[in-house]
């Protein structure tokens, strides 16, 4: 489904290199935890993972093709991401809006971006908020916002940074409810995670990162 191959990544004007020779395979249907120290260089790796960094030597492919030569609406369409602030990828001032944004850009038929955004909407609690502001949403339901994105455009993998963090008791269940849809819908799923109990729980596969190493 994705593969890396031997990825070397450096920061530009940094000394060493953050990430070395990573060769990796998320298989279909696998739901793979990625787990290190803080900075080991595991949220880097993600956005190389999702095509939005470069490596600066190796290959990352998606199904067969350099995930390079994807066009943004088609790597959007496949690869879906939770980043660890949900407020970096929130961008419009109604929920709603918010949701349906990535089902707009891919030109889907109005009557298809309303049954979606609608069932979104409800499997991630969100309906009462519907309307509101997503930066006047506590921080949980402001992450359910990013996490009804993804569900509405459903990609056949998705890259989660942390994405357990910030939900209390309700809306852990909320989540992990999510997940398992997900996981019947046949998602390939990559997650970083500090938490074992969660890593447990829902990943079959736990690869570790080490000063940049697998
Ligand atoms: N935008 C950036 N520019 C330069 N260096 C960066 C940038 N982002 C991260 N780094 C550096 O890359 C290294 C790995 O950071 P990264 O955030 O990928 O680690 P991490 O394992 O996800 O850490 P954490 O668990 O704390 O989120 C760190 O040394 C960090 O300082």
């Amino acid at each position: 489904m994705l593969t890396l191959d031997q990825v070397t990544y450096r920061w530009p004007n940094a000394a060493d290199d953050c990430l070395r020779e990573i060769s990796l395979e998320l298989r279909a249907g696998e739901w793979l935890a990625l787990t290190g120290d803080n900075g080991a260089g595991k949220s880097t790796l993600l956005r190389i993972m999702a095509g939005l960094l470069s490596p600066s030597s190796g290959a990352v492919a998606f199904k067969g093709e350099p995930i390079a030569q994807l066009k943004n609406r088609q790597r959007a369409r496949h690869l879906g991401v939770l980043f660890q602030e949900a407020e970096n990828q929130i961008f419009h001032s109604n929920v709603t809006e918010e949701i349906a944004f990535g089902l707009k850009l891919q030109k889907l038929p109005a009557e298809d971006i309303a049954r979606r955004t609608q069932a979104a909407l409800q499997l991630c609690q969100l309906e009462d908020v519907a309307d509101a502001h997503p930066l006047d949403l506590h921080t949980a339901q402001r992450r359910m916002v990013a996490v009804a994105s993804l569900e509405a455009m459903a990609p056949e993998v998705m890259l989660l940074d942390e994405p357990s963090r910030d939900f209390d008791t309700h809306w852990l269940g909320v989540f992990e409810h999510w997940l398992a849809v997900c996981r019947g819908r046949g998602t390939s799923v990559i997650a970083i995670s500090h938490d074992p109990a969660f890593t447990q729980r829902h990943f079959s596969r736990v690869v570790r990162l080490e000063a940049g190493r697998l």
